[in-house]
């Protein structure tokens, strides 16, 4: 019960909240620059200066136009235990420069977050760039020490349940969704990281027993082909005998039922060779080890002449002891074809032996699954019921990383900006707050800046949305509900009502219902329509006069 009560309750027993997952994740887990910034901050007496750092993206993923936020609560986690231990400050001191002077570390051992407030989009929402994920205020050297493991939490844990909500999109509502990827994902963190992420982003389960453990995550899983392989022949099943489900009696020899049923299910579709009789033991084997619910693997020798019908006499005789079978999974060959051709054959028997339910017993596939191969299998037409997806989901391997940035945009209540030759790449200064703004169909129409003294856009009332950097492209929008995206998550020194963490469940049902709220040409595979992500007015003033104000006139010759 360890996994629920971590799961459902962020605070600790006397009130605290608990550390990262990950224990690797310290104030360490950090850029060298941060710290000699920090020094660099606090030798000019710097150090105190209140900044305001704003975390976004700058591109959706995947050719996509959304992104699902993930991360946030391993951040408000990391900060709310942020503490360098002695062996961390005396590593500090040995990597700058011997220069250092000793109050530093000093100071470093008196810094928490206690003076930091958090400002954040609440995890599992539907997010798009350049609006701020996370508003950071507080002495800019100790902001400054946040930005890279605050990145990194939120990177690709965003892109990960990104990727997931995606292969949801493609598979359908109806479809289970069984995330496989630990053998493959990038380390051990990777791996847990992407069963927790993946799971928010919509997937039912996840084969990964430490993500179950820790997360409370659904666990599932059918069997390899190395337990099918393993098996010679029949001898090996030296115990043969098997109890009824209700108790009332034993099958002595459940194995001859078995051979019986198979020699009826040859005669019915025709089949005459032999299946792999090693195949049909370790059917017979983990049957006897999980009678109830039984999967088998059927893609080790041949799936229509041997897999199929050696499930189905195994299916047919536990269902004579009163056991339900669960169902196949299809590792291999062509995915639809097999998936049409193995329902159609449980099809046959429910209808010629008369059992009830054998039709709809449960078709598993998995192999080297996408986006692509889901959206493909679609077109032809197939009978799966659920999907085992590993290494392209949990790599992220269609995209590397999100580009998750965190940029300065405020000190000492001066505005600050990021200029580049790249416009996209142009920072949105000032300390801001950010809306969605709904239309009357329900849908979200757009996103808009504001400064943080503006007054809040109004239900009704016609506001001038523009884009950040286009003068041509505004539009003006009568909004039916205005939704403020940041929330108080660490309050710092403020007396503020705290945003509470919710549980996983929760963020993924949150995530879910999102994904489901946005206008559907936003959320297509193919040239979706970008979501509009605008500023108010007098926020574009002002853009533009420290835009301005910020480059050097050139002068030519
Ligand atoms: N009907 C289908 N349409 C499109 N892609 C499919 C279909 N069925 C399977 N695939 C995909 O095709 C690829 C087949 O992989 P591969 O060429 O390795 O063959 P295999 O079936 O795995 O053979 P092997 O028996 O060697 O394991 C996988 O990525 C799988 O997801
Ligand atoms: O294909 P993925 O999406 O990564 O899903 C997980 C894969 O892991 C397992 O076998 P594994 O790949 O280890 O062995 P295989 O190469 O023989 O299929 C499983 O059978 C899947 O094929
Ligand atoms: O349970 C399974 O079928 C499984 C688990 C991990 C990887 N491939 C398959
Ligand atoms: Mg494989």
């Amino acid at each position: 019960m360890e996994a629920a009560k971590n799961n459902n309750n962020e605070r600790t027993s006397n009130g605290s909240i608990h550390g990262p997952t990950n224990p690797m994740v310290t104030p360490l887990l950090n850029d060298l620059y941060q710290f000699t910034m920090a020094y660099a901050y606090w030798k000019a007496n710097k150090h105190q200066e209140r900044a305001v750092f704003d975390l976004y993206f700058r591109k959706n993923p995947f050719g996509g136009e959304y992104t699902v936020f993930s991360g946030l609560e391993e951040c408000i986690r990391f900060i709310a235990n942020f503490k360098l231990s002695e062996d961390e400050i005396d590593f500090v001191r040995q990597s700058l420069s011997p220069s250092c002077e000793d109050a530093f570390f000093d100071y470093l051992r008196g810094l928490d977050c206690s003076d930091v407030e958090v400002y954040a989009i609440p995890e599992g929402t539907v997010v798009f760039p350049k609006i701020p994920l996370l508003r950071v205020e507080g002495p800019v050297a100790a902001v400054q020490l946040l930005e890279t493991p605050f990145v990194n939490l939120i990177n690709f844990a965003s892109l990960v349940s990104t990727n997931a909500a995606r292969h949801r999109k493609v598979a359908g509502k109806s479809k289970t969704l069984l995330e496989f990827g630990l053998r493959r994902a990038q380390g051990p963190d990777g791996g847990i990281s992407a069963s927790k992420y993946c799971y928010i982003g919509g997937f039912d389960a996840t084969s990964n027993v430490a993500a179950g453990k820790l997360f409370g995550i659904p666990l599932r899983g059918t069997h390899s082909h190395a337990f099918v392989s393993s098996y010679m022949s029949l001898d090996e099943i030296t115990d043969r005998s098997l109890r009824r489900k209700d108790g009332s009696s034993t099958c002595e020899d459940f194995v001859s039922l078995v051979q019986t049923w198979l020699s009826k299910i040859q005669l019915l579709n025709g089949v005459f060779g032999e299946t792999n009789q090693s195949e049909l033991a370790a059917f017979i084997s983990y049957a006897f080890a999980f009678p109830d619910n039984f999967l088998a693997l059927v893609d080790t020798y041949d799936v229509m002449r041997s897999g199929i019908p050696n499930f189905c006499a195994v299916a047919l005789a536990l269902g004579d002891l009163g056991y339900k079978a669960g169902g196949i999974r299809l590792d291999s060959g062509d995915l639809a074809y097999l998936s049409c051709q193995a329902r159609k054959f449980f099809c046959s028997i429910e209808k010629e032996f008369g059992v009830p339910g054998f039709g709809k017993l449960i078709i598993t596939a998995s192999n080297d699954l996408n986006e692509e191969t889901l959206d493909a299998l679609n077109k032809q037409g197939h009978e799966v019921d659920a999907f085992g997806i590993g290494t392209y989901l949990v790599t992220c391997y269609a995209q590397a990383a999100l580009g998750v940035v965190f940029k300065l945009v405020d000190i000492n209540n001066q505005p600050r900006i990021k200029l580049s030759e790249d416009v996209s790449k142009v920072s949105i200064p000032c300390k801001k707050r950010s809306y969605r703004l709904y239309g009357k169909e329900g849908y979200p129409l757009v996103d808009i800046m504001t400064g943080e003294d503006e007054p809040p856009p109004k239900v009704g009332e016609r506001i001038l949305c523009r884009h950040p950097f286009q003068e041509s492209k505004r539009a003006y929008v009568v909004p039916q509900r205005v939704e403020e995206l940041l929330r108080c998550y660490w309050p710092g020194n403020l007396d503020k009502k705290l945003e509470p963490l919710p549980p996983l469940k929760e963020i993924r049902e949150r995530c879910i219902n999102q994904l489901e709220q946005m206008r559907p040409d936003h959320m297509r595979k193919l040239n979706p329509t970008p979501y509009k992500v605008s500023v108010s007015a007098k926020l574009y003033e002002f853009i533009h006069f420290l835009w301005l104000n910020e480059a050097p006139v050139g002068e030519l010759q």
